[in-house]
């Protein structure tokens, strides 16, 4: 299913097979590239067609007045495009294979014969024709076709205007109408509708795409957060008030209010939308725009829950504030073990600190650590060292109290280096607060990583959950991440492509070990990316943070909306994940957006030229085998296939590395 302007579209598409077709998959030639048996028929279908129309080639056109108007104004293009897929959406029926095959070429050369009212025309009448499904006689007095005009000839039921002659209002009644109206798509974005949205639209249950941007609509939003399949939330431009709809931010793509008067504080977005969604409502609050919400704020649902339970850690904070201080005062309140102040630990360990970044966790973050505080003893208790000799003996309070530094702050969590024993023994310990994790699970989830231990894996060495925190204790790894090979300060040093091989072969057997092991317990990686491919000394890459997370990736297929909120989901993001690395290893381009961007750039460019253009220009100067490249690609693509059931699994991708690792391998014995 094709999204953007050409959603709704249906394409005859006319496969032929050369001659001597003689290989197990097909080639290219479809989009007018030279032989290469590299891709199955659902890439094609799947990707490249798709993207051949989302990313047409303007420099190298079929069609020279599409291109240039695409050049020259990519505004009315869509708008051109838009109108074209709808022409022969509604008319597909009537359309013929050769007009089929002549109407590519004319998307922009076609002087289209009706004007803006002849459009809303046309979706009224088919409007009705899906009501009417064949079912019911229409009478030709109803009016509704396309000869005649809803309001000069008073179609049934249209009321209008009575100076401008639109139309004003729509009532069907009792006119035995059987149809189905399943509304995937409402789209009414550019014009000047005003007035309020009604009620009823929580009762278009299908809906999956909704636009209304720039409009003068000034009411509240109903509340659809029933409409489970929403994919896009567009209202930016307009006069709507209230709080911010309530939907599943998880599983839209496109989410817009910016502009309107919108008021109260941001729900959780989960971290998929930025200010600019919401910019243009002085009302709105909350951490995506910067501006902290009143104490007052409150909100129905589970916002107010955990509005609620923010401030009341607020208000044990405070109360544990004037214990502590009372405690002191009267002295009854030893400061040797439990409590978390700044002498304690600078006693103990001034004199290991050097820097200023490596300051104690507790005196650098002391807000954060004192709900720990409240109950040290407790919390000494609950420590759980796992099997790592490196960590015998490790005790909560020794962690709290080693100097730390904070490494970076993740979409889940804040990761401290923390040094012990003078530095002779440096881990990494990761701190996720709002975890929906339960206890029991974490410690399984613990327990089957440590049993399941593969050399390139970081499994966490020690762990420790409670209500407010968990902490996952990973041995430090000194070289750095993958993101930081090829991003961060030392990024201009030589990548060889052997490296990038070997890269490859070894997160791929370690996932899939992984992978094999834990399937039946449900344990993917679910958060697979660059910056969780550490090196250790030797500079051998291990996955860190391995089933910490449910799902992360999303694949930009819609129709997969669904998927991967079961563990099995969890296993083929995992695949898009790791085909994701693939790219990054082969282009060295930043990843936004889950790799998605990235995904749909190389298609882009795949689908445009084929040429090695995507590839790292390092790795063409270093005269890498452009076969073997473009054989990594060829896998890399598969793992990111927009369907996961068709992606491969870890095993098969495995087999297809090591091929080409023993091709390397021979090649470079064998110049
Ligand atoms: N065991 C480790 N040793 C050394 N560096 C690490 C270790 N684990 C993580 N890092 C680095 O610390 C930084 C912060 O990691 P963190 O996991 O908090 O964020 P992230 O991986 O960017 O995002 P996310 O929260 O989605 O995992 C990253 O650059 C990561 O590569």
């Amino acid at each position: 299913m094709l999204i953007g302007v050409y959603e709704g579209g249906v394409w005859k598409i006319r496969v032929e097979l050369p001659d001597a077709y003689s290989f197990g998959s097909l080639c290219l030639d479809v989009i007018n590239q030279s032989w290469s048996p590299m891709f199955d028929l659902s890439n094609i279908f799947d990707v490249f067609l798709p993207q051949l129309l989302l990313y047409p080639n303007p420099s190298d056109p079929l069609n020279r007045d599409a291109a240039s108007l695409m050049m020259k104004d990519r505004k009315q293009y869509d708008q051109k495009v838009k109108e074209r897929v709808d022409e022969e959406t509604v008319d597909d029926e009537d359309v013929t294979d050769e007009e089929t095959g002549s109407s590519d070429d004319e998307i922009a050369g076609h002087v289209d014969p009706y004007g803006e009212d002849e459009q809303v025309k046309r979706s009224h009448v088919g409007f009705m024709d899906r009501l009417v499904a064949g079912n019911v006689e229409r009478d030709q007095s109803w009016g509704w076709n396309m000869t005649s005009d809803p309001c000069k000839d008073k179609w049934l039921g249209v009321s209008c205007d009575s100076q401008s002659k639109l139309v004003k209002k729509v009532v069907l009644k009792q006119l035995n109408l059987t149809g189905v109206l399943d509304i995937g798509c409402l789209q009414a974005d550019g014009n000047q509708i005003s007035g309020h949205l009604p009620d009823s639209l929580k009762q278009l249950g299908d809906l999956k795409r909704f636009d209304i941007s720039d409009n003068n609509l000034s009411s509240k939003v109903p509340d659809i957060s029933g409409i489970s399949g929403l994919i896009t939330f567009l209202a930016q431009n307009n006069e709507l008030s209230g709080e911010v709809p309530n939907l599943d931010f998880s599983n839209l793509l496109q989410f817009n209010i910016s502009n309107n008067n919108f008021s109260g504080p941001i729900p959780d977005v989960k971290g998929r939308f930025s200010a600019d969604s919401f910019s243009g409502n002085p009302g709105l609050c909350g951490e995506v725009v910067s501006r902290p919400c009143p104490p007052s704020t409150r909100k129905s649902g589970d916002s107010s829950t955990k509005q609620f339970a923010i401030y009341s850690g607020y208000a044990a904070l405070g109360l544990v504030a004037v214990l502590f201080i009372a405690f002191k005062l009267v002295g009854k309140m030893k400061l040797k073990q439990d409590t978390i102040a700044v002498e304690a630990n600078t006693s103990k360990h001034n004199n290991k600190t050097s820097s200023t970044s490596n300051k104690s966790m507790i005196t650098e973050n002391k807000s954060e650590y004192s709900i720990s505080s409240f109950d040290s003893r407790a919390v000494l208790s609950s420590l759980v060292v796992l099997t790592s000799p490196t960590v015998q003996g490790l005790r909560f309070d020794d962690l709290l109290r080693a100097p730390a530094e904070l490494l970076g702050k993740g979409k889940h969590g804040s990761l401290y280096k923390v040094m012990l024993d003078n530095g002779a023994t440096t881990l990494a310990m990761k701190r996720i607060r709002e975890w929906s994790i339960t206890s029991e699970e974490l410690k399984r989830r613990m327990r089957r990583l440590d049993q399941a231990r593969h050399p390139n894996l970081l499994a966490p060495v020690a762990f420790y959950s409670s209500k407010q925190d968990n902490l996952l204790v990973y041995e430090y790894q000194p070289n750095g991440s993958l993101f930081r090979l090829l991003h961060g300060p030392e990024s201009g040093q030589a990548f060889e492509w052997e490296s990038r091989l070997n890269i490859a072969a070894i997160v791929a057997e370690e996932l899939a070990f992984m992978h094999e092991e834990l399937g039946e317990d449900g344990i993917a990686h679910g958060n697979l990316k660059s910056t969780n491919i550490l090196f250790n000394q030797n500079m051998d890459p291990s996955i860190s943070e391995y089933g910490l997370m449910e799902f992360q990736h999303q694949s930009f297929d819609l129709q997969s909306d669904n998927f991967g909120k079961d563990s099995y989901g969890s296993f083929k993001a995992d695949i898009y994940g790791f085909g994701v690395i693939l790219l990054k290893l082969l282009t060295w381009k930043p990843v936004q957006a889950n790799g998605i961007d990235l995904a749909r750039w190389v298609h882009s460019v795949v689908t445009e030229e084929w040429t090695v253009e995507v590839f790292d220009k390092a790795l063409i100067s270093q005269d890498a085998s452009e076969e073997r490249m473009l054989n990594l690609l060829q896998i890399a693509l598969k793992c990111i296939n927009p369907n996961p059931y068709e992606r491969p699994n870890l095993n098969q991708v495995v087999l297809m590395i090591n091929r080409l690792k023993d091709e390397e391998d021979r090649s470079s014995f064998d110049p």
